[in-house]
C-alpha cells in the first residue's frame, strides 16, 4: 500500500514554506497604448520595484526568492522549479503554480509553445529521466501515471475524459486528497505524455476577454502520480505526486469586460485565487492556527500538496504596462506581504503620467461595475450579488437623514470646532436628545460614545486629520503604512535597520487590535464608561448593524461610502482603493489597514455607525 512520507525537522513545525518567485513578462507596445513605458522593473535577482501609486516620486521596493526579468527564458524559469522534482520520486507530494494577472504570462511560463516549452514539458520530461537514472540501481520499480483536470467554476472536470460530470475530492483515512472517477493513465515516455496532454489541453476553458484573446477561464491542473516499489521483499511502495498548475488569472471585470457566463466565471476564479493566498499566507505565517484548504476546491485539491511536509512553488507572473499596474500591485502584495518602501525616484519617464490619476479613476469605475469581485467566501459571493441588486435601498439606508445621524453630526461639529464651548455643545445636544424620546435609549447610548470622545477631543477630527496621498515623504511614514501587512517572509538580506522596522509594524498591528475591544480610560472628566458600549447592546442588533456597514464598505460607491458616519471624501477614497488593491474587507476590524484610520478613529467610526444604523 502506498505510503505517505513526511519531512519531519522538530515537533508541529512546518518544514516547507512555500517559495516565490516572480517572472516579469516582456513589455507589448500593443498592451500599452498609451505608450507610457513600464511601471515595474527588476534590480537583481531577487528584487524589484514598483512605483508607488501614492506617490510616484517612490517605489515600492520587493524582495522574493526569486526574480525572473523580461530576457529570462523558459529554461531559466524551469531551473526554479527542478529543485523540487526529486522529492516525487521519494514518494513526497510537491506542487507548482502560476498566479497573477490575466495575460501576464501563466500559460506561457506553465505550458509555453513548440519552440519555446514551459515548465510542464519540461518537469515531465525531467522526471522522466530522473525515473530512468534510479532505474539503474534495480532495487525499485517506478511507474508514472498521469491525470489531467480543471477546476472551472468550482466544479472538477477531466480533461481526459471530456463531458465528464464534476467530480468529488474525497480524502483518506492518510489524509491524502483523491478525486473517485478522475482518469489516471499510465504514461513510459515523454512522447507517450505529450500524446495526451496536448489534444487534452485543448479541452481547457479559454475564452476571449479584453486582456487577452484566449484567457484561462479555468485553473488546468495536471497531476503526475510516482509511484516506486522496492523489488525486493517487503515490496514497500511509495507514491509522489506532482501537481503542476497553470492558474486562471485574477481578474479585474471593469477591465476584462466580462458580463455575464464571463463574469460568474470570473468570481469563481477570484474566489479560489483569494483562497489560495489566504493558503500561502498562512503555510507562511509562523502564527496561522488554520490554513484554509477548504474553502475552495483548488486548495482543498492541494491540500496534501501544499505546504506541510509538501514542497511547492509558486510562480508570479506580471505585466510591466501600466494598465496592468493595480493587477500587478496586488499580485506582488500577495506574493510577498514583506514590502519595504523606499524614497527613491523611479525613472522620470514612468511616473509622470499615469500614477496619481489611477485610484481614483479605478475606484470610480468599481461602484460601476460591482468591484473586483476577490470574494473570500462562496456565500459572500452571492451576498455581493445580492448587495448589487440592493445597492439603492441600501444607500437610500445610509443617506436618509435621522435624528441619530443629526446628533452625531452635531457631536461632529463639536469635536471639530475646538474652540467651541463644550458646554453649550451639549447643552445643544441634549436639547436634541430630549425632542426625541424614542431614542433615549440609544441617546444614552450616544452620550457614552461623547464620553469616549471627550479624549479624542485632543486628536485632530476626522475630517481633518484624514491623510493626503501623496504623504509618504519620510521613511518612518512609509513603514508605518505597511503596518497592516504581514511579512510573508523575512528576507535575509535586508539589513538589519529594515527588519527592525518590519517588528515595530507587528507591534504596532497588534496595538491597533487592542483598542477594537479596549474601553478607553476615564479621563477624569465627565461621561466616561467603564464598560464596552456594546455590552450594552443586544448581540443580534449589533450584528445586523455590523453587517451593514460592513455590506456598505465592501460595496458601496463613493457616495455610499460618505454616508457613512464619519468618512469624508478623502476617506471613501482611500476606502475605494484599498478595495481595489487588496479586494474586500473580510471583517469590520480590516478597516484599520486603510492609511489614516488608526484603532481610536475605527472605534469612534464603529459606534457612530452602529448608532446611527441603529436609530433608523
Ligand atoms: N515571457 C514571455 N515572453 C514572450 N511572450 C510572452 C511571455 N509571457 C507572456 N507572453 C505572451 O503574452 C500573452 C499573454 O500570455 P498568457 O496567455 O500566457 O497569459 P496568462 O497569464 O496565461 O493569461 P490568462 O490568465 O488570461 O490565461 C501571450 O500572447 C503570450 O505569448
Amino acid at each position: 500500500m502506498a505510503q505517505r512520507v513526511t519531512v519531519s525537522d522538530g515537533a508541529n513545525k512546518k518544514t516547507s514554506r512555500v517559495r516565490v518567485a516572480v517572472r516579469l513578462r516582456p513589455y507589448m507596445g500593443t498592451q500599452d497604448e498609451k505608450d507610457e513605458g513600464p511601471c515595474v522593473r527588476g534590480l537583481d535577482s531577487q528584487n524589484l520595484e514598483i512605483v508607488n501609486w501614492r506617490n510616484a516620486t517612490e517605489t515600492v521596493k520587493y524582495h522574493f526568492d526569486a526574480f525572473h526579468g523580461e530576457q529570462t527564458t523558459q529554461q531559466d524559469i524551469f531551473l526554479t522549479v527542478k529543485p523540487i522534482l526529486p522529492h516525487v520520486l521519494n514518494g513526497q507530494n510537491a506542487s507548482v503554480f502560476a498566479y497573477g494577472p490575466t495575460g501576464a504570462g501563466k500559460t506561457h511560463t506553465m505550458m509555453g509553445s513548440s519552440d519555446q516549452p514551459g515548465v510542464i514539458p519540461r518537469a515531465v520530461r525531467e522526471v522522466f529521466k530522473m525515473v530512468k537514472a534510479k532505474n539503474g540501481d534495480k532495487a525499485w520499480d517506478h511507474s508514472i501515471g498521469m491525470s489531467y483536470l480543471e477546476i472551472y467554476n468550482e466544479k472538477v472536470l477531466d480533461l481526459l475524459s471530456p463531458g465528464s460530470q464534476d467530480l468529488p475530492i474525497r480524502e483518506d483515512k492518510d489524509k491524502n486528497i483523491l478525486i473517485p472517477g478522475l482518469t489516471r493513465t499510465t504514461i513510459t515516455s515523454f512522447s507517450d505524455f505529450d500524446k495526451h496532454f496536448v489534444p487534452a489541453s485543448l479541452n481547457r476553458t479559454t475564452a476571449s476577454t479584453k486582456l487577452n484573446q484566449r484567457s484561462s477561464r479555468s485553473h488546468a491542473v495536471l497531476l503526475l502520480k510516482v509511484v516506486r516499489t522496492q523489488i525486493a521483499p517487503p515490496h514497500r511502495q511509495q507514491t509522489g505526486k506532482l501537481y503542476l498548475i497553470d492558474l486562471a488569472g485574477s481578474e479585474d471585470n471593469r477591465r476584462t469586460g466580462n458580463q455575464g457566463i464571463r463574469l460568474k466565471e470570473s468570481g469563481a476564479i477570484n474566489l479560489s485565487l483569494f483562497t489560495l493566498s489566504k493558503v500561502v499566507d498562512s503555510l507562511n505565517s509562523s502564527t496561522a492556527v488554520r490554513v484554509p484548504y477548504r474553502d475552495s476546491k483548488l486548495t482543498r485539491l492541494l491540500q496534501d500538496s501544499l505546504g506541510g511536509s509538501a514542497h511547492s512553488v509558486m510562480i508570479t507572473n506580471i505585466a510591466p504596462e501600466y494598465k496592468y499596474y493595480f493587477d500587478t500591485f496586488g499580485a506582488l502584495n500577495f506574493a510577498s506581504k514583506s514590502k519595504l518602501v523606499v524614497n527613491k525616484p523611479f525613472t522620470c519617464e514612468t511616473v509622470a503620467v499615469a500614477v496619481p490619476v489611477l485610484p481614483v479613476k479605478r475606484a470610480r469605475d468599481g461602484h460601476e461595475t460591482g468591484g473586483s469581485g476577490t470574494e473570500p467566501q462562496k456565500k459572500k459571493l452571492r451576498d455581493e450579488r445580492k448587495t448589487e441588486q440592493d445597492s439603492s435601498p441600501s444607500s437610500a439606508h445610509f443617506h436618509s437623514p435621522s435624528v441619530m445621524e443629526r446628533l452625531l453630526a452635531l457631536e461632529k461639529l463639536m469635536m471639530n470646532s475646538r474652540d467651541k464651548d463644550l458646554a453649550e455643545s451639549r447643552k445643544e445636544l441634549q436639547e436634541h436628545k430630549e425632542k426625541q424620546r424614542p431614542f433615549e435609549s440609544k441617546a444614552m447610548l450616544f452620550n457614552r460614545v461623547g464620553g469616549e470622545r471627550s479624549g479624542v477631543n485632543k486628536e485632530p477630527a476626522f475630517k481633518n486629520s484624514v491623510a493626503p496621498l501623496q504623504r509618504k515623504t519620510s521613511a518612518s511614514k512609509g513603514i508605518k503604512q505597511q503596518a497592516v501587512v504581514q511579512p510573508l517572509q523575512v528576507n535575509q538580506l535586508q539589513p538589519l535597520q529594515q527588519l527592525a522596522d518590519v517588528k515595530k509594524q507587528s507591534v504596532c498591528v497588534k496595538k491597533k487590535e487592542k483598542l477594537f475591544t479596549q474601553v478607553e480610560p476615564p479621563d477624569g472628566k465627565e461621561n466616561f464608561i467603564e464598560v464596552s458600549w456594546e455590552n450594552q447592546l443586544e448581540e443580534s442588533v449589533l450584528e445586523g448593524s455590523r453587517q451593514k456597514i460592513l455590506q456598505v464598505l465592501n460595496s458601496g460607491s463613493l457616495k455610499e461610502l460618505k454616508g457613512l458616519q464619519q468618512i469624508g471624501d478623502k476617506k471613501a477614497k482611500l476606502i475605494l482603493g484599498w478595495r481595489k488593491i487588496h479586494g474586500h474587507f473580510e471583517k469590520l476590524d480590516d478597516l484599520v489597514k486603510v492609511e489614516g484610520m488608526t484603532g481610536k478613529r475605527y472605534s469612534s467610526f464603529m459606534k457612530a455607525n452602529i448608532l446611527s444604523v441603529m436609530g433608523k
